[in-house]
């Protein structure tokens, strides 16, 4: 399968990595990332921990650095937090902001997300702004509503026509870390409703921010899922642990053989 337009790879380390594993898994990636073409941009989410380590050693390669998360405060008595001008300082673009695990383990709400992204862009950073429902809202038809609402309450006015863009990733909550990917169908038609609810919340058609897709991505369904019109990448939490699965996704998304 063929995939023409820019593609989007973003790998979500979550909380794993030591320095010796980042060190060689960064090493494979970056082996592999040289034979991509340049319709494929290759982001790297690791933890906090290893963000200074990591942007050094792919300081100069196509890949670039992503955090995955951070305060609204530019600064402050707030331990343990980090804020987004620290990310940038660093040499971060993407932060990626309302991860479901966020929600559910830090309760954070769609107006503290929203903060989350303007502190971003405030600083030149791309938001990359999560989305998606549960398993008992998809069950109960209402998975639909839940993201308008999601969007309505999480996405910033403007979000995508700032020079420094803007992403949201769509993953369904049943979807992530389950082994269990969304079908065609389901990514197909419920992007285009994200795509819809986009521009009617931000009242134009017009740089509307990336879509993304997220929720047990392997490099064997992710050439099908980046063929959809309107998913312009994929968020990939485990399978971006190994830099096999990872370059596997990433050459779905240049349309070569994984
Ligand atoms: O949460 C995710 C990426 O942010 C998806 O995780 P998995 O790819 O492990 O399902």
């Amino acid at each position: 399968m063929t995939h023409t337009a820019s593609s989007l790879i973003v790998g979500n380390w979550k909380m794993n990595g030591t320095s010796a594993s980042a060190a060689t898994l960064i090493g494979e990636i970056l082996d592999g990332a040289a034979a991509l073409p340049p319709s494929v941009a290759l982001v790297i989410c690791p933890p906090f921990t290893l963000l200074d380590r990591v942007g050094r050693m792919i300081e100069g390669s196509v890949v670039r650095l992503g955090a995955q998360d951070c305060r609204a405060e530019p600064k402050g008595a707030y331990t343990g937090d980090v804020a987004a001008p620290m990310l940038a300082d660093l040499g971060v673009h993407y932060v990626i902001l309302g991860h479901s695990e966020r929600r559910r383990d830090h309760f954070e709400t769609d107006a503290q997300i929203r903060a989350k992204a303007e502190a971003a862009l405030a600083c030149g950073l791309t938001p990359i702004i999560c989305i998606g429902e549960t398993a008992e809202e998809r069950d109960a038809g209402d998975a639909f509503l839940r993201l308008s609402a999601q969007i309505a309450g999480a996405v910033p006015a403007g979000f995508g026509a700032d020079s420094a863009g803007g992403v949201i990733a769509y993953e369904p909550v049943w979807a992530i870390g389950t082994g269990r990917t969304a079908s065609r169908e389901d990514i197909e038609s419920t992007t285009a409703h994200i795509r819809q609810a986009l521009a009617a919340h931000l009242g134009t058609d017009d740089n509307l921010p990336q879509i993304l897709y997220g929720g047990s991505v392997t490099a064997r369904d992710a050439a099908s899922i980046l063929s959809i019109g309107t998913v312009n990448g994929v968020l990939v939490g485990g399978a971006s642990l190994s830099a096999d699965s990872f370059l596997g996704i990433a050459a779905g998304a240049a349309g070569s053989p994984s």
